[in-house]
């Protein structure tokens, strides 16, 4: 007798189960396994080279795993990679986008290949780039190509949230975005999560991650050091960089490194 499927509610929004992918013979993720309930907010932080752009990268269909499942909502992303694709807004790593089209060109376009009526695509558009506030460069035609890092990030930012997904799997959004399109971003995620979405970042910025998230996963070496709420990663008296350093291992520079740089 099979068991009975679980109910909606209890299938976590985004499960990694032993993710594991070498390069040249270095492990980049080493059995990276995580459940992201639904509404959730989770930040993912690391080390450099932790592997937490490879680890999102096979979570979301982008680089195949050596071994290992991701599943978005129930749907294993390698298995059924359109079903779990529709589902999900992805902002990738070093996102290359057709870099000869105005902001509102590249929407129209992903519009489209996302399966979107015009005038749905027009309206969402027109709106995302208000918000986003890359509508005045849209107004002066200026082209992706010329964009600033942020205007980037932001533009990219738009190009996952386009189709309205449930899934939102952001590698470093907060990177190069200013003060003012920051405080922009916190609330659109707000929202996404108060209307049920889920959201999965990765970033450096601990204050930040303490600020915006209420779920924690940290990432060295390839594996999963510690997962679960802020307070059950960090505890109620220490700071998340405090955990992250006890974690991680703190690199001190030696009174005898760089000494050149001395005038
Ligand atoms: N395409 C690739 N080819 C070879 N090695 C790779 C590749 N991508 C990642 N790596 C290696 O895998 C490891 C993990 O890299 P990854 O980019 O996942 O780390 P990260 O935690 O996202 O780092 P950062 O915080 O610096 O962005 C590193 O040792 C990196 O050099």
């Amino acid at each position: 007798m099979t068991s009975p499927d679980p109910p909606a509610a209890a299938v976590p929004a985004l499960e990694l189960d032993g993710l594991t992918k070498t390069f040249n013979g270095t492990r980049a993720a080493d059995g990276v396994s995580l459940a992201v309930p639904r509404g959730a907010m989770l930040g993912l932080v690391g080390p450099n080279g932790a592997g937490k752009t490879t680890s999102l990268s096979m979570a979301v269909g982008l680089l195949r795993p050596d071994s290992g499942t991701a599943r978005v909502l129930g749907v294993d992303v390698w298995r059924d990679p359109v079903e779990a694709k529709k589902r999900l807004g992805v902002l990738p790593d070093g996102l290359s986008l057709p870099e000869r089209l105005t902001g509102g060109e590249l929407l129209d376009y992903w519009g489209r290949l996302r399966g979107l009526g015009r005038g749905v695509t027009r309206s969402r558009a027109e709106e995302l780039l208000k918000v986003l506030e890359l509508d005045g460069a849209e107004r002066d035609g200026v082209l992706v190509a010329e964009y600033s890092t942020g205007m980037r990030k932001k533009i990219g930012l738009a190009t996952a949230l386009l189709h309205a997904p449930e899934v939102l799997v952001l590698d470093e959004p907060y990177e190069a975005v200013d003060p003012v399109s920051a405080r922009v971003l916190t609330a659109i995620l707000r929202r996404f999560t108060d209307g049920g979405g889920t959201v999965i970042i990765s970033s450096h910025v601990m204050a930040l991650v303490e600020q915006l998230t209420d779920r924690v996963a940290i990432i060295a070496e390839g594996r999963v050091l510690a997962d679960g709420s802020l307070d059950q990663v960090r505890g109620v008296d220490a700071t998340l960089e405090d955990t992250f350093v006890r974690l991680v291992g703190a690199r001190e520079v030696g009174e005898e490194d760089l000494t050149w740089l001395n005038s």
